[in-house]
């Protein structure tokens, strides 16, 4: 049987994930932890032989610089690359620069939940007065009208999936290696898709920075082994624990 194969690839921690602020569209760039993670993503592509063929990245620079680190490492930097806002981070709306523990502190976890994990409930939208509104950032000056003030993860899916449709799921098909490096919530989006899982169990599932997940996909591109597999499972295990209880301390 043929196979098709997706490596996703989150960022590596970036200051924000560091200070442990809501970050979304905000473009804040990566840690020197954050580049080792980056770079040791690439090392592990290398020793399982994934070789990708093009990259896709959003166009926020800690995707971008994780995906060059990891393809530096693994010596494939001069393959092609396509970027789109469609895998943008969701949009934290009015949460943008604020703290995660004093936010739950403030509002209580259901409140706190509700925002980070829900399928369909967005924060506020964030004003473009605000210092950390993309409203007037050059980079997405042609999105016009689709430019987001808040999002929730249904709100990624429907703008994530056109471009699924319309490009990286025809170099899937075409046969090419596709590695994506984007972001927390824009690839929850993208594993829910692929697994088909439920708007209520989605809410569970945290991906970790820096460790590529690798899918193999069926000629329809369904998933040969649901959640696909992390190149190093144990960390990532331990990432995703982190990732979940974010706030929690
Ligand atoms: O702040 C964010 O943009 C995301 C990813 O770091 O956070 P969370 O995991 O809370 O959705």
């Amino acid at each position: 049987m043929t196979s098709h194969k997706l490596i996703l690839l989150r960022h590596g921690q970036s200051e924000w994930n560091e200070k442990n602020l809501f970050t979304g569209w905000v473009d804040v760039a990566l840690t020197e932890k954050g580049r080792q993670e980056a770079i040791r993503g690439g090392d592990l592509l290398v020793e399982a032989g994934l070789l990708p063929d093009i990259v896709y990245t959003s166009r926020q620079k800690r995707a971008i610089i994780t995906a060059n680190l990891a393809l530096e490492a693994a010596d494939r930097t001069w393959i092609d690359v396509k970027r789109n806002w469609r895998l943008n981070e969701r949009h934290y709306g009015a949460l943008q620069g604020k703290d995660k523990a004093q936010t739950l502190a403030e509002f209580g976890e259901e409140q706190f939940m509700l925002w980070r994990r829900s399928y369909d409930t967005p924060p506020p939208p964030l004003e473009d007065s605000s210092e950390y509104s993309q409203s007037n950032d050059p980079r997405y000056a042609d999105l016009g009208e689709d430019l987001p003030r808040t999002e929730c993860l249904k709100d990624v899916l429907d703008r994530f999936l056109p471009y699924w449709e319309s490009d990286i799921s025809k170099d899937l098909l075409a046969g090419k290696t596709v590695l994506v490096a984007a972001h927390g919530n824009s690839l929850r989006a993208l594993v829910k898709h692929l697994d088909g899982i439920s708007d209520k169990d989605i809410a569970a599932l945290n991906i970790p920075t820096g460790i590529p997940l690798v899918y193999e996909l069926d000629e329809n591109l369904t998933p040969i082994k649901a959640g696909g597999t992390y190149l190093d499972a144990e960390a990532a295990a331990a990432s995703i624990q982190a990732v979940a209880n974010q706030g929690k301390h």
